[in-house]
């Protein structure tokens, strides 16, 4: 490991669902922020040398065995901590404090009283601020050499600190938007504490992906799977400034598109830029391997390993490929499995990381991985993208095989089509899209009965889904005006044969998902 060009907060990784949402919240105050697995040396680290550790959260408890443990030469460093969570009981447990699972368990909102002693750290904190728990153990006896700043009605220790060694340790979440003055605390630790200079933005992140790709590219050529949506088209547009013709693009038909979309891609890259673009038709192919298949996690296998497969054929025509360049996401990678290998839970393989093969024969070039959506989006502006593809609704790379719920069919696809074209029509003529962060269609594995023209039907049932988001880790259902579902409802059943009911998805994530499958 090399020092890090810009002044650098790292992120001690323990399998937190949050650890990246940690290392955005860093990088919004301009700082360079980056995760690193919770097994890294002390010996590492030093030759980073990052101004700043932060421990993150995680599911494990302290006191289960082979429970994760930072390496304890990490405490002679001299380098700032900041313990969140399952990383504040860690820092107490190592330096000499203790933690238990005391009965009450503490999920939700939790007011801050602070204890009137001078903390850098809570400077600018008001009396019961909001603050956001998630735990089930405690800190029960803090370290010699710390004293406790913050405190909980259900929790006495949940802000501690030695401001000697410059060790702080917080119990609830400062990075998630419920903890009201969470953003100051990370930066007081962040600017005050580590005193990291703010030289970080999407400009100096352009020129740094830009040498990275170069000097992990060298002279060897890379595919990019395009797909149209944002990511890929920004990941495209960035490799292809630093190393030009060696790259090629190439975008799958894999029939699981929605309505006009193969046309359109095309069109808008072709006539935009000027990178080497294969379109590969393999609609058969997906089609006959996903006959029969329902099962959500199966059906995902199949696509992921199938995307593989097409780029292998077209890079029978593109020469010489060593890499594999996609448009993947922090998001796509933390539900797939944790980044780290560390121990964070799969909730689905995203097609392009837990989908993919295991025997993969070039190496992954995804210069967007640490990101999440909004970031890539003003990377695309910065990259002087048109504003139609920036602000593109996210769309799954399985595409309507995740929408397809149960079985897929060439038939229930066209339906679906047709579905999802009429509902995203009248968000667009309601002027709702740019309020919306995913809007979507589902065609379920039910059918109902209806009366159309005094005639029985019987017939598929669709859903209809669009959520707000700020990252898509969590989500809520947009609030449509009542007019707007009700135009999309009758133009469906009206124009879409084969479907005589439309249900509105009022779930938010968590517990749903944004996809259905
Ligand atoms: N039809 C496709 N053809 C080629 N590659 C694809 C296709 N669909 C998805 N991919 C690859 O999988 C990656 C992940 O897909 P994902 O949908 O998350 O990103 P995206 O399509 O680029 O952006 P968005 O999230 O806005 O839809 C893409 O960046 C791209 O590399
Ligand atoms: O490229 C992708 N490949 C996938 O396999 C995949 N699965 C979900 N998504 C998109 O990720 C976001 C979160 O989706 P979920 O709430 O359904 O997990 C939403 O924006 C989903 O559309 C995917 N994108
Ligand atoms: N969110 C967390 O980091 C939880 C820490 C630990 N697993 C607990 O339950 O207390
Ligand atoms: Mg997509």
């Amino acid at each position: 490991m090399q020092k890090f060009s810009h002044d650098t907060v790292v992120v001690l990784d323990f399998g937190a669902q949050y650890s990246q949402l940690i290392a955005r919240r860093v990088r919004e105050l301009h700082v360079y922020s980056q995760i690193v697995p919770y097994t890294i040396s002390a010996e590492e680290l030093k030759q980073m040398q990052p101004k700043g550790i932060i421990f993150s959260g995680g599911p494990a408890s302290v006191s289960a065995e082979g429970s994760p443990r930072p390496d304890a030469a990490i405490y002679d460093l001299g380098i700032p901590i900041l313990g969140i969570c399952y990383g504040l009981q860690v820092l107490s447990v190592q330096n000499g404090g203790s933690v238990q699972r005391p009965e009450k368990r503490e999920y939700g909102f939790a007011d801050l009283q602070l204890l009137g002693k001078d903390s850098v750290l809570l400077r600018g904190i008001s009396e019961n601020s909001r603050v956001w728990m998630s735990h089930g153990d405690s800190v029960m006896s803090i370290p010699a050499g710390f004293e406790t700043t913050g405190s909980t009605f259900n929790c006495p220790y949940t802000v501690i600190e030695n401001a000697g060694k410059q060790f702080y340790g917080v119990q609830f979440h400062p990075e998630v938007v419920h903890s009201a003055q969470g953003k100051q605390i990370l930066s007081n630790f962040v600017l005050t504490v580590c005193k990291a200079a703010t030289d970080w933005d999407m400009g100096s992140f352009v020129n740094t992906a830009i040498e990275d790709i170069r000097s992990k590219v060298g002279d060897k050529q890379v595919l990019c799977g395009l797909s149209g949506g944002v990511d890929s088209a920004v990941a495209a547009v960035l490799i292809h400034r630093a190393i030009g013709d060696q790259l090629v693009c190439v975008f799958v038909n894999n029939g699981l598109l929605r309505k006009g979309e193969a046309e359109m891609v095309q069109k808008v890259f072709r006539d935009n830029y000027n990178i080497r673009l294969q379109y590969a038709d393999a609609e058969q192919a997906f089609l006959s391997a996903l006959h029969g298949v329902s099962e959500p996690e199966a059906k995902r296998k199949i696509i992921g390993k199938l995307f593989v497969d097409t780029f292998y054929n077209e890079a029978r025509n593109a020469g010489e490929i060593s890499f594999l360049a996609q448009g993947t996401l922090y998001p796509d990678v933390i539900e797939s499995k944790s980044p780290s290998g560390g121990p964070s839970a799969t909730i689905k393989s995203h097609h392009n990381v837990g989908g993919l093969p295991e025997d993969l024969k070039w190496e992954l070039l995804e210069p967007l991985r640490e990101l999440f959506k909004d970031e890539v989006r003003q990377l695309g502006r910065e990259l002087g993208l048109p504003e139609e593809m920036v602000t593109r609704h996210p769309f799954p790379g399985p595409g309507l095989g995740v929408r397809c719920v149960g079985e897929i069919t060439k038939e229930r696809l066209d339906t679906l089509r047709d579905v999802d074209a009429i509902f995203i029509d009248e968000i667009r003529k309601a002027g709702l899209y740019d309020d919306i962060w995913q809007a979507l269609a589902c065609l379920l594995p039910v059918k109902s009965v209806g009366v159309q023209g005094d005639e029985r039907t019987y017939e598929e049932v669709c859903s209809l889904r669009a959520v707000t988001s700020e990252d898509a880790m969590t989500a809520d259902w947009f609030r449509f005006p009542p007019e707007v579902l009700q135009r999309a409802s009758s133009r469906i059943c009206n124009e879409v044969s084969g479907v005589n009911r439309v249900l509105y998805d009022i779930t938010s994530k968590p517990p749903g998902t944004i996809e259905w499958e």
